[in-house]
């Protein structure tokens, strides 16, 4: 990576302002997964090893610039805590007087939260001043919430114009693994793309089809290529407008050597529930009033066997609606398959993450990126503001 990173930096007595993703899913005040607090203990520890005063800021949710109590970040505080195994401080505003008297009174290896930056309306807007007002409370900027990488907010992009800027630990290795990935492969490389819309992957397949060996479809978005191929869908999810795009990404992976898979079997179902009656048939089969939730059991093998003989895939998106067990099966079957293969898999975040939670299957993953939104991005080969804003080696 050509960006600095806290290994460059003298952090002795400095206050750093370090922004994390610490957006974690919560119910009832509980954080329901806290991967993402553990995916930053490494930064965490490094600056406090190093004798840093460490001011961590995160947003959490989209209160949209306002204060929502259930947004705030104390009980990730908490929590945060208990990982380090020493007292975190938290105060309630994330710049301002309070928020100053609490980064002042730090020692060296003390760690601060600040309150949730989304609090601030300046913060999605990139305010040039709130983001003067953060780079105020510190001497350095650590940005290692690469899930928020792809936001130019005054937290993670903004702040870095005014103060010394570098990469934290977790930054450093979600960059390495997928730009590694995506600018030399092993191979045979192979993407599988799933998740419910065309619309939302039309830059990721895009960009793959330059290089990947093999393309796999699964989940609501392979409908419409179904389509474009001629069958007949009943009441799966299809988007009409893009079935010329489905038919152009078919047309280019020809172009371009890519083997392109999609479901020869499905699992259809007579309502969306757990309790439909459910049915597999070919993918010519489709009946008129059923919806098709899954892959079927011929295409679990095939997509199994192209992962077993690939040397890297990456995964983004589910195949069917895992959520429910009745249509899992196919996503679980690309899970057990990336976990029991020698291929490097890496799952680029969201619900493909989720699902290996699910299945409990996370740790035979390669990696598995904190990022969903960032990572797409990423794969889409864009530039994510909040890496570019930082300073060069
Ligand atoms: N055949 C299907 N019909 C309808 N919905 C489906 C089907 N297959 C998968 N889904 C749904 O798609 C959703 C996931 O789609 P989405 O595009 O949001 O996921 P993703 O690509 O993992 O997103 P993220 O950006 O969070 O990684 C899941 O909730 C799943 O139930
Ligand atoms: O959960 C995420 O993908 C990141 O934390 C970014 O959140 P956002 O989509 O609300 O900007």
């Amino acid at each position: 990576m050509n960006k600095k990173t806290v290994r460059d930096i003298d952090l002795k007595g400095k206050k750093v302002f370090c922004r994390v993703d610490f957006n974690v899913p919560m119910k009832d005040g509980e954080i329901t997964d806290e991967t993402r607090i553990r995916a930053a203990l490494p930064t965490i520890e490094f600056l406090v090893e190093k004798g840093a005063k460490v001011i961590l800021a995160s947003h959490l949710g989209r209160p949209k610039g306002e204060v929502v109590e259930e947004l705030r970040l104390t009980p990730v505080a908490a929590r945060l805590g208990e990982l380090l195994g020493k007292d975190v401080k938290k105060v309630d505003e994330a710049h301002g007087a309070e928020a100053e008297a609490a980064a002042n009174s730090l020692q060296d290896g003390d760690v601060l939260l600040l309150e949730n930056v989304r609090f601030y309306a300046g913060e999605e807007k990139n305010d040039p001043e709130l983001a003067k007002a953060f780079a105020s409370l510190a001497d350095v900027y650590v940005n290692d919430a690469f899930g928020a990488a792809h936001r130019a907010h005054a937290s993670t992009e903004g702040i870095a114009k005014h103060i010394p800027a570098v990469a934290g630990l977790l930054m450093e290795k979600e960059l390495d693994v997928l730009g590694k990935a995506l600018s030399n492969p092993e191979r045979p490389f192979t993407a599988i793309i799933g998740g419910a819309k065309v619309k939302d992957k039309i830059g990721v397949i895009d960009n793959l089809l330059e290089k990947v060996d093999n393309l796999i479809i699964g989940g609501g978005l392979a409908y419409t290529f179904v389509k474009a191929q001629g069958h007949e869908v009943g009441k799966s999810l299809l988007e009409e407008d893009k079935i010329d795009l489905a038919q152009s990404f078919m047309d280019k992976a020809k172009e371009k050597g890519v083997k392109f898979y999609m479901p020869e079997d499905v699992v259809v179902a007579d309502d969306f529930s757990e309790e439909a009656n459910t049915e597999v048939v070919d993918i010519d089969s489709i009946p008129a009033d059923w919806e098709a939730l899954d892959i079927g059991p011929k295409t679990r093998d095939t997509y199994r066997s192209v992962i077993e003989e690939s040397k890297l895939v990456i995964w983004n998106g589910p195949m069917g609606v895992f959520e429910l067990s009745v249509f899992a099966n196919g996503t679980k079957a690309v899970a057990d398959a990336l976990a029991t293969s020698d291929a490097y898999s890496v799952i680029g975040g969201g619900d493909s993450a989720a699902a290996v939670e699910k299945f409990d299957l996370a740790d035979k993953m390669s990696h598995i990126s904190t990022g969903g939104g960032a990572s797409l991005e990423f794969m889409e080969g864009k530039q994510l503001p909040g890496v570019v804003a930082l300073n060069e080696k």
